[in-house]
């Protein structure tokens, strides 16, 4: 048993979890909730095997995670397959905190909402991985990123423990070889397929959120 799981663990490679970003779209562009989730998971995984200084970041996309899943398996499950008709059931059924947190703190919009503004964090992180030189920092790369993007909505505090996090990044090889997609030339294809799909589904969640005014939910 012990032995399957090294090998389990040695097949793991962060090409398969942005290949699951690929899944997320379904024929029409609505994003599929199950595969949304399952792409963060394997980043979560990914982050882990970083060290534990990250696991304050883990457990809140852990936790947020949690909560879509409970809704994708519990008795209103059929709503929650896209983010579309999530919104839709949500919104129809005032089970949303639109102005301040009520009495539906953890809504699936919410929620999402969460792990959507971490999504273009990672994509313009992996953006920056991919034009990236030998010489290039991992802590600053993710830093811009960050500063670019999620930190808007973070208070002083979690930016500061994020700031402090991102310093203690592997350095680009290491941070290469653990993503184990072979050479640097196949981590920048791999990036090159898997940033534009990124894109595309923060994008198209970005439209759908903006088009309901739900990108300041509480
Ligand atoms: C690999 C380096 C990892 C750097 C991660 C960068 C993101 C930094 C985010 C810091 C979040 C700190 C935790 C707390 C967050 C919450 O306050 C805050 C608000 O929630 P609330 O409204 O319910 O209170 N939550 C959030 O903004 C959601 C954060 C979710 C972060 C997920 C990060 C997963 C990172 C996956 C890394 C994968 C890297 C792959 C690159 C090849």
């Amino acid at each position: 048993m012990a032995g399957s799981a090294v090998i389990e663990e040695q097949k793991f490679s962060l090409q398969e979890v942005l290949d699951t970003f690929k899944l997320c779209l379904s024929e029409n562009q609505d994003v599929y909730v199950e595969h949304y989730v399952a792409g963060w998971r394997g980043l979560v995984k990914f982050m882990n095997s970083l060290g534990n200084v990250f696991t304050f970041i883990s457990k809140d996309a852990v936790s947020k995670i949690q909560i879509l899943v409970n809704f994708l398996n519990g008795e209103n499950g059929s709503h929650y397959v896209t983010i579309q008709s999530m919104v839709k059931y949500e919104l129809d059924n005032q089970l949303v905190d639109l102005d301040k947190r009520g009495s539906h703190p953890e809504s699936g919009s919410r929620t999402l909402l969460r792990l959507h503004r971490a999504l273009r964090w990672l994509e313009l992180f992996l953006e920056r991985l991919r034009t990236s030189t030998e010489d290039s920092k991992t802590s600053v790369m993710c830093a811009d990123a960050y500063n670019e993007s999620l930190s808007q909505h973070h208070p002083w505090l979690i930016r500061k423990a994020a700031g402090m996090a991102f310093c203690v990044l592997p350095g680009r090889p290491t941070f290469f070889e653990v993503m184990n997609v072979g050479g640097a030339e196949r981590v920048v294809d791999m990036l090159g397929d898997a940033v534009p799909m990124i894109s595309k589904v923060y994008q198209i969640t970005e439209d759908l959120y903006a088009q309901n005014n739900l990108l300041e939910l509480p």
